[in-house]
């Protein structure tokens, strides 16, 4: 029998382990160690080697008593063996028990004290724990942090490798879940972002269990406490679009949703720092500094990072504490939405910058999730792929998606919230042809979304998708808002279009005769 409690006390309890360490030592520890490098920023660099976005094929969830009734079992939730999961977990414990330092942080997940997770990551990596610290809440003093009784622990050890023949992985990556034993194994990847995912997902767990809707999504607030949300899979606009200088950011990423509103479940943002400036995105541009984490970004001979140099990656990444940014709201709670904004980046160009849903077309986009994987977001990918995301968030979800979508039907309908799909994707064509859409064109639209102007205008409906879309946004050249204006070729665009829709129609069927009404009502 493994004892995962007594081995991971080992690891945390070695004399050489190092807790808690303040951002100068962590920024220290790993130029020391040759892990990363300090740029003029003041950030520091990693990076991750041969992965570097998440790899969702090595992800398992160990069926066990626990488990086995509640998850989503398939292609997103895949399972593995209590035995599988011991085997690794003992070598991967053995492994680092060898190394010389290891590096422990402890923290928490959830804004909201009724349904705060209590968490413990422990790094063979200094940056990884500077990572974890900067992405998950921090508690405010050592002594806060050493009484912190871990409910889910991280155990990452990026250098060992799986053999997957011996060790039962998909490859030399790992990325294992247990919810019987609260473990995550994380091993042969190095990309920051597994950490988080991970978390997230197990909040998406753990969130609807107590009643509390969890959601991929960013949040941010105004002055008249109108919350909103972005929900998107990874690259469709979710960080970028929440940083707004008129208000104040709530979170970039993973968000809960209870009785008194939403909450935040980071203590931090993790932005797509490709072609970033200063002037396109001032307020992200501005957070990259000192207790800060690149990742994969190209630093020039003058050690000034290089945002348009995608060598390493497509998915260059900047992690960063919610305080760098002026108007972040910490502790990262506020109320209820008012609006909320489903981010669909479509890579066939033919979606609406904006439209308005009802209640039905809300449900009916939410559970079919379609959108598009971005480059460099997973591995493999390279260029955009169409893809049906359930929530806009399935890699994370381990519960059937109606759990979330039921949910989230409901909130709309108590808070009555308005509920818009954004295309920050292409225009004017599909990928290749096309190009992506205009962001400060998005923005406007967005903006006009939340302030309740755009609910004041005129909306036509589009006869392909049955969507209403505006007739004016300011700000906005009014070509662009019915996107087959914005094809050379009519027949072109009506032909990809039809296309799209019929993959909406058949990717439904997934959801069985229960979601029927729901493609009736609010599909196509
Ligand atoms: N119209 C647009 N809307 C939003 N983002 C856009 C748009 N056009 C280009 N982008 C770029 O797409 C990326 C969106 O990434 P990000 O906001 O980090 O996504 P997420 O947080 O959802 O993973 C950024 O690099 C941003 O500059
Ligand atoms: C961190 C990730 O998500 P996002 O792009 O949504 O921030 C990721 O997908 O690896
Ligand atoms: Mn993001």
């Amino acid at each position: 029998m493994v004892n995962h409690k007594s081995l991971i006390e080992g690891l945390v309890n070695k004399p050489s382990t190092q807790k808690q360490l303040s951002n100068a030592e962590l920024v220290e520890a790993s130029i020391r160690r040759g892990e990363a490098v300090l740029t003029n920023t003041g950030a520091l660099r990693a990076q991750t080697g041969e992965y570097t976005g998440r790899s969702p094929k090595d992800r398992f969830i160990v069926k066990d008593s626990v488990s086995d009734s509640k998850i989503d079992w398939g292609e997103v939730n895949q399972p593995i063996s209590q035995e599988i999961f011991d085997n690794l977990f003992e070598k991967v414990t053995t492994y680092l028990n060898d190394k010389e330092e290891l590096f422990v942080f402890n923290g928490y997940a959830g804004a909201d004290p009724h349904t705060q997770l209590q968490l413990q990551v422990v790094n063979e990596f200094s940056w990884h724990n500077m990572f974890a610290k900067t992405m998950f809440i921090r508690p405010e003093t050592k002594e806060e942090a050493a009484g912190i009784d871990p409910e889910f622990t991280i155990v990452s050890a990026p250098t060992f490798k799986a053999d997957p023949e011996v060790d039962g992985t998909g490859s030399e990556v790992f990325v294992l879940v247990s919810l019987e034993k609260k473990i995550i194994l994380i091993g042969g990847t190095e990309y920051g972002g597994e950490m988080k995912k991970s978390i997230f997902s197990i909040m998406n767990y753990l969130l609807p269990e107590q009643g509390v809707m969890s959601m991929h999504c960013s949040a941010n607030v105004g002055e008249n406490k109108d919350v909103a949300l972005f929900f998107g899979l990874s690259g469709t606009g979710k960080t970028t679009l929440s940083a707004d200088p008129e208000r104040d950011l709530i979170g970039d990423d993973e968000h809960g949703w209870n009785d008194d509103g939403v909450f935040n479940i980071e203590g931090g943002c993790y932005a797509k720092t490709i072609n970033l400036s200063k002037e396109k995105e001032p307020e992200i541009f501005e957070a990259i500094k000192f207790g800060a984490v690149l990742e994969n970004v190209v630093i020039d001979e003058e050690g000034n990072p290089d945002y348009d140099d995608g060598s390493l990656t497509e998915n260059t990444r900047a992690a960063y504490p919610l305080d760098h940014i002026d108007n972040a709201r910490i502790p990262s709670v506020a109320g209820h939405p008012k609006t909320i904004v489903f981010l669909t980046a479509d890579a066939f160009g033919v979606l609406p910058p904006i439209a308005k849903l009802s209640k039905d077309q809300a449900m009916y986009h939410f559970l079919s999730g379609f959108t598009s994987k971005l480059a460099g977001t997973e591995r493999g990918v390279t260029t955009p792929q169409p893809v049906f995301s359930t929530c806009f968030g399935s890699p994370f979800l381990p519960l059937h998606a109606t759990v979330y979508a039921n949910m989230l039907g409901d909130l709309i309908d108590k808070h009555d919230v308005n509920v818009y799909l954004v295309n920050t994707g292409w225009t004017g064509g599909e990928y290749g042809v096309g190009k992506r859409m205009n962001l400060a064109h998005t923005r406007s639209m967005v903006r006009r979304a939340i302030s309740g102007d755009l609910e004041l205008g005129e909306f036509v409906k589009d006869e392909m998708f049955g969507l209403s879309i505006p007739t004016s946004v300011t700000g906005v050249p009014s070509e662009i808002l019915a996107p087959i204006n914005t094809w050379e070729s009519t027949d072109a665009y009506n032909e990809k279009a039809q296309g799209l829709k019929d993959k909406f129609i058949e990717n439904f069927k997934k959801f069985g005769p229960e979601s029927a009404e729901i493609a009736e009502k609010g599909g196509f």
